[in-house]
C-alpha cells in the first residue's frame, strides 16, 4: 500500500481521518493544513458532530499523535509539501483548492503520484475523472488517471439512485433537489458573499444554492437527463436528496422499494447503500458511514412513470468514508 496524505484539516479532512482510523483502513502518512496543529488537534479530538474521538490525541508543531500513531503535521501556510521527498503517494486534496487543473495539478509538480480531490471538479476539463465507489471505482486507469474527482457528497448519494432506476426501469428525465446541512462555505451572519444567496446567516435561513452533482453524473452516463438545486438549510450535519424522475418502464411503490432492498444487500452497494422501513428525521443518519439510505415510506409512484425516490446522506461522514475507501483503493494499484 502507498503513503496517503490528508490534505485540508477541516470538517471533511478529520471527518477522513476519523472514518480511516476507526475503521482501520489505514493511518494518514501526513495530515497538511495552515493552521495552527493544537488548534486542529483540539478540533479533532472534541467534534461537534461526532463527539470525542475515542482514543488519545495530542499535538507538537510538527506531528499529531494519535492512539499510538505519530502523523507528521505540515504546515503548508507557505508552500506545498514536497510530496516526491516525502514518498507520498496519494494526496487526498480536501481544501477545495484543487477543484481547477492547476489546483490539482500542483501536487502532481510537487511529487505526488495521484490526487484525489473531495469535490466535484469546476469542469471535465479540471480532472482526469470522476470515480466513486460502488459506482465506477473499477473503470480506474492507472497510467490515464493521476487527478480524480470524487463528485460532491449529494452526487454520492443520488448516484446509487440514478443507478438502480436506471437499470431497472430506464430514466428519461428528472430533478433532484437536496436539503442540505450549512457548510463553512456559507456565512454565520449576514455579509456579502461571492455567491450572493450565501451572504445571509446560514443557521437562520433556507438557503437556495446551486449542485454540482449534475455534472458529475454526467461523466459516468453521458446521456443522462437529469438536473437539480440544493436548499441549505440550518442543521450542522445531514442531508436528504430527493429525486423525480420520468421512467421508460411502468411501476410500482412496492416494486421500487424492492429494487433498493435488493441492491444494499448487493456485493457493489453493500456498505455503500442501505434503506430504512421506518420514518426518521435527519438526526437518525448522523455519523452513518453509508453514503445513500433510502428513505422507503418516501417513495412515490404517480401513474406507473412518474417516480419519487428520497436519499438520505451524512454529508461529511457519509462522504468522507467513501474518500477514504477510494484514496486506499487508489493506493494499492
Ligand atoms: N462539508 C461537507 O459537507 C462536504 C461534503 C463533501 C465535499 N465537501 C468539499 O470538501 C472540501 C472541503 O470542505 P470542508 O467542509 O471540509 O471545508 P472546511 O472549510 O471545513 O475545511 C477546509 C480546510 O482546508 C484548509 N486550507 C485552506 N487553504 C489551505 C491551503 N492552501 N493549504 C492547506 N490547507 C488549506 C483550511 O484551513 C481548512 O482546515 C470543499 O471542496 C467542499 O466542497 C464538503
Amino acid at each position: 500500500m502507498g503513503n496517503i496524505a490528508i490534505h485540508g484539516f477541516g470538517r471533511i479532512g478529520r471527518t477522513a481521518t476519523r472514518a480511516a482510523l476507526l475503521k482501520n483502513m489505514f493511518v494518514p502518512f501526513s495530515i497538511s493544513d495552515i493552521k495552527d496543529s493544537k488548534a486542529l488537534a483540539s478540533l479533532f479530538a472534541y467534534d461537534t458532530n461526532y463527539g470525542k474521538y475515542p482514543g488519545h490525541v495530542t499535538a507538537q508543531s510538527d506531528r499529531f499523535i494519535i492512539d499510538n500513531n505519530e502523523i507528521a503535521y505540515l504546515n503548508s501556510k507557505d508552500a506545498l509539501p514536497d510530496w516526491g521527498a516525502l514518498g507520498v503517494d496519494v494526496v487526498i486534496d480536501c481544501t477545495a483548492r484543487a477543484t481547477t487543473r492547476s489546483g490539482a495539478q500542483a501536487h502532481l509538480d510537487r511529487g505526488a503520484k495521484k490526487v484525489l480531490v473531495s469535490a466535484p471538479s469546476k469542469s471535465m476539463e479540471d480532472c482526469d475523472a470522476i470515480l466513486l465507489p460502488g459506482i465506477n471505482l473499477e473503470d480506474y486507469n492507472p497510467s490515464q488517471h493521476h487527478i480524480i474527482s470524487m463528485g460532491s457528497c449529494t452526487t454520492n448519494a443520488l448516484a446509487p439512485v440514478v443507478k438502480i432506476i436506471g437499470e431497472k426501469l430506464g430514466i428519461k428525465s428528472g430533478f433532484f433537489s437536496t436539503v442540505h446541512a450549512y457548510t463553512n462555505s456559507q456565512s454565520l451572519t449576514d455579509q456579502p458573499m461571492n455567491a450572493m444567496r450565501d451572504s445571509w446567516a446560514a443557521a437562520e435561513n433556507i438557503i437556495p444554492s446551486s449542485s454540482g452533482a449534475a455534472k458529475a453524473l454526467k461523466f459516468i452516463w453521458p446521456e443522462l437527463n437529469i438536473t437539480g438545486k440544493a436548499y441549505r438549510v440550518p442543521v450542522r450535519t445531514g442531508s436528504i436528496v430527493e429525486v423525480n424522475v420520468q421512467v421508460e418502464k411502468s411501476t410500482s411503490r412496492e416494486e421500487v422499494n424492492e429494487m433498493f432492498r435488493t441492491a444494499a444487500s448487493s456485493d457493489q452497494l453493500r456498505g455503500i447503500l442501505s434503506v430504512l422501513e421506518d420514518e426518521f428525521s435527519s438526526a437518525r443518519i448522523v455519523g452513518e458511514h453509508h453514503s445513500s439510505i433510502i428513505d422507503l415510506p418516501l417513495t412515490q409512484v404517480l401513474d406507473g412513470n412518474l417516480l419519487s425516490v428520497a436519499a438520505w446522506y451524512d454529508n461529511e461522514m457519509g462522504y468522507a468514508t467513501r474518500l477514504v475507501e477510494a484514496a486506499l483503493y487508489f493506493s494499492r494499484q
